[in-house]
């Protein structure tokens, strides 16, 4: 789920005030911070709270202050330390109120502002109009709260986002932390199955794209609630603990999972592969031939079989430490062939440095099924 976001030929990144030229934010970035200074809990959004309360409306321009100064004129200059209540009081003038970027001084209020009318804008309304057209003249972050709909949208390089309530976003939150439990459950018992193919040698494409499309279901609910959790401020605490539990090393897991099966199990290819799959429509998850293609195979049916370098499986025993799992895969080559080879010839993962292989073949075999 995406911001509420529409563009009206927005332009590129814009350097904020202070920043240097190399580290230009994205308007995406912009907007992600201004949804966070204006999220519960922040003295922007108790005076927003307050406009809306009283049924008033309200045109505020935050940062870029000589530029959003020089498109416009009139009004009262106040330079006055910012707190909510001031906003608040001073939004029940007509016209534009001012702020520094970093909301520490109200510089004017009851400012005409006159943005070049020929700057395109799909919104309606003069204060929309002018809110958008001022965020595509200048740097600013441009608030306007309408008076008539009782809604806040917040404009970043012509951009739009409309701020969401409390309770809506609870709603959708606890909706998504229940699509992370359900398919949390589903995951792990497939991984659970998956380790048994694998140490059986019996792990076919169809069963790597099912997990596959576990992983992305999960990241993407988990994306979607910390979009959520920017958005309630203070309010998201719980909601944020709630994901991290959820969630947990899932992240790890999922790059070892694409590490093992991807032909090119290189770290950085992971990543790409992972970017690739995120990118992708949902459906495309589903399909084995795709995900044959994203892995680096272009020959494979559903039911061939593959075998795994085995990274995942030997990163859940205990006595395999960090990095320890790449060596033993780098001496073995797979999974399959380290199961053949550790009974007879232990010494070998001893000259590798594992501690204790008696152990590590004894939890193998464990999750094998094969030793209680
Ligand atoms: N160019 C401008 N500069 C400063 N303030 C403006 C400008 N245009 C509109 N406003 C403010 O917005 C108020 C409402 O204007 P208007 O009714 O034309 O817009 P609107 O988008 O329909 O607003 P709303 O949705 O709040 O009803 C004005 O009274 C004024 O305070």
């Amino acid at each position: 789920m995406e911001p509420e976001t529409n563009s009206s030929a927005a332009g590129d990144a814009q350097v904020p005030e202070g920043a240097s030229a190399e580290k230009e934010p994205t308007i995406e970035e912009r907007l992600e911070e201004a949804i966070a200074i204006t999220a519960p809990g922040s003295a922007v959004r108790r005076a927003l709270d307050m406009i809306i309360a009283g049924h008033l409306g309200a045109l505020i321009c935050v940062g870029d202050t000589d530029t959003v100064l020089s498109a416009g004129n009139d009004g009262f200059p106040l330079n006055i330390s910012f707190t909510a209540n001031r906003l608040f009081e001073l939004s029940k003038m007509d016209g534009a109120i001012v702020v520094d970027r970093d909301l520490t001084q109200i510089l004017r209020a009851n400012f005409h502002l006159n943005p070049d009318p020929s700057l395109p804008t799909s919104e309606t309304g003069m204060r929309h109009r002018t809110a958008a057209r001022m965020s595509l003249l200048t740097k600013a972050l441009v608030i306007s709260v309408s008076e008539r709909r009782q809604v806040v949208n917040l404009y970043v390089g012509g951009r739009s986002h409309q701020l969401r309530g409390v309770a809506e976003l609870m709603t959708s939150a606890s909706q998504l932390i229940t699509t992370l439990q359900t398919t949390r459950q589903a995951l792990d018992h497939a991984l659970l199955r998956l380790t048994t193919l694998e140490l059986d040698n019996y792990v076919t494409l169809a069963d790597v794209t099912t997990i596959l499309n576990y992983f992305e279901t999960l990241m993407t609910a988990a994306d979607e609630i910390d979009r959520c959790v920017v958005q309630l401020g203070s309010e998201g605490r719980t909601v944020e603990m709630q994901r991290e539990q959820l969630v947990g090393d899932m992240e790890s897991e999922y790059l070892l999972m694409i590490r093992d099966y991807a032909r090119d199990s290189s770290e950085g290819n992971a990543e790409a592969i992972r970017e690739k799959l995120h990118a992708a429509d949902p459906s495309q998850w589903r399909s084995p031939k795709r995900v044959a293609k994203v892995l680096g195979y272009d020959d494979l049916r559903e039911d061939s079989v593959m075998v795994p370098l085995g990274l995942r499986t030997l990163s859940r025993v205990s006595v395999v430490r960090e990095g320890m799992a790449d060596k033993i895969v780098d001496e073995y080559g797979n999974l399959r062939e380290l199961m053949d080879d550790i009974e007879q010839n232990p010494s070998r993962l001893d000259d590798l440095g594992v501690k204790n292989p008696s152990i590590l073949a004894d939890s193998l075999y464990r999750m094998w099924g094969k030793k209680e």
